[in-house]
């Protein structure tokens, strides 16, 4: 090449540029690499965690609640049977889980998410992770996860029990037992699926191995570790 056929510059050159502009951190292409780079640092970080059953519930549960007793009995329940807790590493049921696994000497998983005014992964995670994305943080519930034990909650956790019950439906996962804790609090919404939903036709029976509420802790862990498969 000759004269202005020559470019004046050359990709290794771009690359070694400084940037003028940030602009591009706050493009598509690049949070997709940034979606990717979460998936892979999941995978990488929770592949080897054996056995895990997932514990979702309020995050607002106080301390002296019944609940957060109930959802600690589960953590260390499930870590006497040397099965993993895999939490959304935040306060209330989740800290519960993570606590009782934690003082059983078992994994207790928390897979946090950024989050404004967001404390951080509670104390009692000794394997934690924080997510950017709440897709990402959920395919690492589902995935690494054999059963659920869902406690009352809000928003967070209906989305969270709702995306398994879809994927169970669906046959996206493969068995993931759900057990519910709290017969009064989930008797409104189960009786208005099984009342409109299949009375109108828009899902098909649940399954009664697969979808148990109870009062009883002892239940609740048993039917979310009878999806393991050792
Ligand atoms: C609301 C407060 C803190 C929020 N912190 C959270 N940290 C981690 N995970 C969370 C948090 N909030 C919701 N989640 C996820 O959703 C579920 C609970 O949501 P709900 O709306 O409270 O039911 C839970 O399982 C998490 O995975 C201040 O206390």
């Amino acid at each position: 090449m000759r004269g202005n056929m020559i470019p004046t510059d050359n990709t290794y050159a771009n690359l070694l540029a400084p940037e003028k502009s940030t602009d591009w951190l706050h493009m598509d292409p690049w949070r997709v690499l940034r979606i990717q780079a979460e998936f892979v640092d999941g995978f990488g970080a929770l592949a080897e965690i054996g056995p895990a059953v997932a514990i979702f519930g309020s995050a607002r549960t106080d301390r002296r609640d019944p609940m957060y007793k109930a959802a600690r009995r589960c953590g260390r329940m499930l870590a006497e049977a040397g099965v993993a807790t895999i939490t959304g590493g935040g306060p209330g049921i989740m800290e519960a889980a993570n606590r009782g696994a934690f003082e059983r000497g078992g994994t207790s998983v928390g897979l946090g998410i950024e989050l404004p005014h967001e404390q951080g992964i509670n104390r009692w995670v000794n394997l934690g992770m924080t997510f950017r994305y709440f897709f990402v943080r959920k395919t690492m519930f589902v995935k690494y996860s054999e059963g659920a034990i869902v406690f009352p909650g809000g928003f967070g956790t209906l989305d969270e029990m709702f995306e398994l019950l879809t994927l169970v439906q669906t046959h996206k996962v493969a068995r993931t037992p759900v057990a519910l804790v709290g017969r009064d609090y989930w008797a409104g919404l189960f009786d208005w699926i099984e009342g409109t939903l299949k009375a109108e036709g828009m899902i098909s029976e649940l399954d009664q191995q697969l979808v148990k509420i109870t009062d009883d802790i002892e239940e609740a862990v048993a039917v979310a570790m009878s999806g393991i498969r050792r």
